[in-house]
């Protein structure tokens, strides 16, 4: 509803007052900010020339070190102000642009007078003398009004307790460039009027922060303070990712005495992601958190292993060309390894390694001798107290080999070798001994076997230098041979069928699984199912690793997540919070083929100490192309915003004029104003025949799984790198039955299809798949190329 011209007029009178405060607050920062600067550089120029040195005596050192500490001290205090005082020119330029969005008219119960005007922005600005604010940070309990209630009773919580009163209106405001672009007075829900003018403008290739247009429930998620665990699951579209960035933005402001950016980790699907949401929290006003990928955290802890799969090759593998039985073997054996049951397995296996033996070993060797043999390895683990774990008893067993590395190069002071090599050894080499030798002073000229000192503590310097190595091999626990016993566990009939069977049932599926992946590590290569299992095979033998500073941690595509690897997760965070996120019809991974319930992270936390939230609005598609992609998914619980646009369409084509079509239907597209467009495919195979295709027709570019970065024009790209990003247009490469045959595609189809925000259209060479011909009729257009009426 627009407000009237008084009070327009009566707006604008307020904007620009607070712009002039702004304005004037940061001239006069500036200027303070410069002297700040000016005082720092001086401090650094003539930092020694305040400091008195004297080493003289001990009490003369402890003054030198004082008056040092006293400098640094001013030094890091004069610092610490110019950072300050940065932050605070970063807010009020933010603010100089758009300084609210939102005010809230607010009695309070028991207090009489008119109601006070809540100004909501990025960030908080008091008035002249400190008082008043003219704006309320979007994050001030007060603000949570703004959100969360229409005209009407209201009340917000504050740490002293609930306020309640009277909400006398709620406006918003849209402000650009310092500019009063449109002002109007809103019911429940937070405009659809701004809703509307947001959602129907043209993507970009980053994520915009909503904070201006943030839903009820969507608040929930961001305030949501309780829980140890918050598990939300939501359609395409219906903002997790958007209520998770705010959600941290929000966590820092409550939380800003004791909680860093980089104590918050959001893993991520891919880096393309991660790309595309760092631009929210710097919107904000606040730093990025830490974000990564599950695969990157693999690759770190497990490169010196095995080449670990990328999930993307395990994804281009079940969507890309079939290998019959192999293949389906293969997904029995990633059913089984996706399972908390197998890391039971794992571990009944780590148990009787310890206990009963068949623990494998690298023996320590140096220059094709053997120190200590495996055999001798194992004599000496098993005679230590098999109720010691067996970290702990590898710990012992380290100790021994370092000394027993040690002892062995003494020995060596006078072998062949080493007299060979103190021939050759180069003046630098020899210059670097002789100085530690002088150094230890233990050699004097006058000695008589000043020559056989010599060479003998050059040779002892020389073994010193190759015993480093060995003893970080050793440390490294090296001499534990974890890639042999993972692969034994799939390679010996007996474990198998001791440890393995009990999880599938049929040995001969076992036997094929297994057999699959003993192909893929004698390569060295870590088929991504065996990469968190192998993780956490390794750590329970060596012993677990934890980060215990991380206070939060946000998970994104939370469906993809195997039982196995929330197991991890929470071992390897077992004091953070959690936040996890996810949509159980977007689950397009090995694991999840026919699934359509989340994999319920339980073990994060308790039922009591775990909320849920469900968001089924999405906000991301038009109407039309939301009662299109549900029908894709039968029962599917998702609840279009009321955007209008055109209704999808589907063109049915022949091979050749494939690419002919795609260009027309792009240049349309453009016309109708569209930056982000997407020719989405639907395995990287199908992606580079569509790049080669298109390239001669129109302008694009490709991103596979190793290159390409998102950005405006259009992109062609398999739909699974395309997951949790979104355009304005998608165009289906090819929708035919021959691509998109089976149950197995429905809802790779379906994820691919709700990255549309404006428009969606689809292709198929020949015969369309199944899975859209059970969409009704009157959900889509169907385009005949040859009637050009249509286009
Ligand atoms: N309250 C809101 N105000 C304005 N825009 C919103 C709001 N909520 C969501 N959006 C927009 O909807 C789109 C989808 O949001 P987002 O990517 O966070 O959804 P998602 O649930 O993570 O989707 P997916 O599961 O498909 O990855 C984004 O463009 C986002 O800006």
């Amino acid at each position: 509803m627009t407000i009237g011209r008084e009070e327009r007029v009566q707006e604008q009178q307020r904007l620009k007052a607070v712009l002039g405060e702004i304005r004037g607050r940061l001239e006069k920062l500036q200027e303070e900010a410069g002297g700040f600067k000016e005082d720092i550089v001086e401090i650094r120029k003539h930092f020694w020339d305040d400091v008195t040195i004297n080493l003289d005596g001990a009490e003369e050192v402890y003054e030198t070190f004082a008056s040092l500490k006293q400098q640094a001290e001013v030094l890091s205090e004069r610092e610490r102000g110019h950072r300050r005082m940065q932050a605070q020119v970063r807010l009020l330029r933010r603010l100089q642009e758009s300084p609210y969005f939102g005010r809230i008219d607010f009695r309070e119960e028991g207090r009489d007078g008119t109601a006070e005007a809540v100004y909501i922005g990025t960030g908080s600005l008091l008035d002249e003398e400190g008082l008043a604010f003219l704006i309320y940070d979007w994050r001030a309990p007060v603000a949570s009004m703004y959100y969360d209630h229409g005209p009407g009773p209201a009340a917000y919580v504050t740490p002293g307790g609930e306020i309640r009163g009277e909400l006398e209106r709620k406006r918003q405001y849209i402000i650009r460039d310092g500019q009063l672009r449109a002002v109007f007075d809103t019911g429940l829900t937070i405009g659809d009027e701004l809703l509307q003018h947001v959602l129907g403008g043209a993507s970009d290739s980053r994520m915009k922060s909503i904070v201006a247009t943030i839903q009820r429930e969507q608040n929930r998620i961001i305030r949501s303070e309780q829980s140890r665990l918050l598990l939300v699951e939501g359609a395409a579209g219906s903002g997790k990712t958007s209520a998770a960035l705010q959600r941290i933005a929000y966590l820092l402001y409550r939380y800003r005495e004791s909680l860093r950016a980089d104590q918050i980790v959001l893993f991520s699907p891919n880096g393309m992601f991660s790309a595309y949401v760092s631009s929210v929290l710097p919107e904000l006003g606040e730093d990025n958190m830490q974000q990564t990928t599950f695969q990157e955290y693999l690759d770190y802890r497990l490169a010196e292993d095995f080449r670990v799969e990328d999930p993307l090759d395990s994804l281009e593998y079940v969507y890309g060309e079939s290998e019959g039985k192999t293949e389906e073997l293969r997904l029995s054996g990633i059913a089984v390894k996706s399972q908390a049951s197998f890391l039971e397995a794992l571990q009944q296996y780590t148990d009787f390694l310890g206990r009963e033996g068949g623990m494998k070993w690298r023996p320590l060797t140096f220059r094709d001798t053997v120190i200590v043999s495996g055999e001798e390895i194992d004599a000496r683990f098993r005679a230590l107290d098999p109720c010691q774990s067996i970290a702990g008893r590898l710990e012992q067993i380290a100790k021994e080999l370092v000394r027993s590395a040690q002892a062995y190069m003494r020995s060596q002071l006078y072998a062949d070798w080493v007299e060979e090599e103190m021939q050759t050894l180069d003046a630098e080499a020899y210059l670097k001994a002789y100085s530690r030798l002088q150094q230890r002073k233990r050699f004097s000229e006058e000695t008589f076997d000043d020559f056989d000192r010599e060479y003998e503590e050059l040779a002892k310097a020389l073994l010193q230098e190759y015993v480093t190595p060995l003893k970080r091999w050793i440390r490294r626990l090296k001499f534990l041979d974890i890639q042999g016993m993972y692969m034994a566990l799939h390679a010996d009939p007996l474990l198998r069928r001791a440890h393995l069977d009990p999880l599938a049932g049929n040995p001969a599926e076992v036997d094929g699984w297994c057999a699959y992946t003993v192909r893929r590590l004698e390569k060295g290569e870590l088929p991504y199912e065996d990469a968190a299992p192998y993780l956490i095979f390794k750590e329970s033998l060596e012993g677990f690793r934890m980060n215990l500073s991380v206070r939060h941690v946000f998970v994104d595509e939370a469906q993809d997540y195997t039982p196995l690897q929330w197991a991890y997760l929470r071992r390897l965070f077992p004091r953070s919070r959690w936040t996890v996120l996810g949509d159980p019809l977007q689950g397009i991974g090995a694991h999840l083929l026919g699934v359509r319930e989340m994999n319920h992270p339980a073990v994060l936390a308790a039922p009591a100490e775990t909320e849920r939230i469900r968001l089924t609005r999405t906000y991301r598609s038009t109407r039309p192309i939301v009662e299109f992609t549900r029908t894709l998914l039968p029962g599917a619980e998702i609840e279009p915003f009321d955007r209008e646009g055109p209704k999808p369409t589907l063109t049915v084509t022949g091979r050749e004029s494939l690419a002919e079509e795609i260009r027309r239907r792009t240049e349309k597209v453009r016309e109708a104003g569209h930056r982000t467009i997407a020719i989405l495919c639907k395995n990287e195979r199908e992606s580079l025949e569509a790049y080669e295709r298109l390239r001669d027709v129109m302008e694009v570019k490709r991103i596979g799984q190793h290159g390409g970065s998102f950005e405006p024009g259009v992109l062609v790209l398999p739909a699974y790198l395309a997951k949790g990003v979104e355009f304005d247009a998608v165009l289906m490469y090819d929708v035919s039955q021959e691509r998109y045959g089976g149950e197995r595609e429905r809802k790779l189809l379906y994820t691919a299809c709700t990255r549309a925000m404006h428009e969606l259209h689809l292709f198929s060479c020949g015969e369309p798949s199944q899975l859209l011909q059970e969409a009704p009729s009157e959900t889509y257009r169907v385009r005949n190329p040859l009637d050009n009426r249509h286009q």
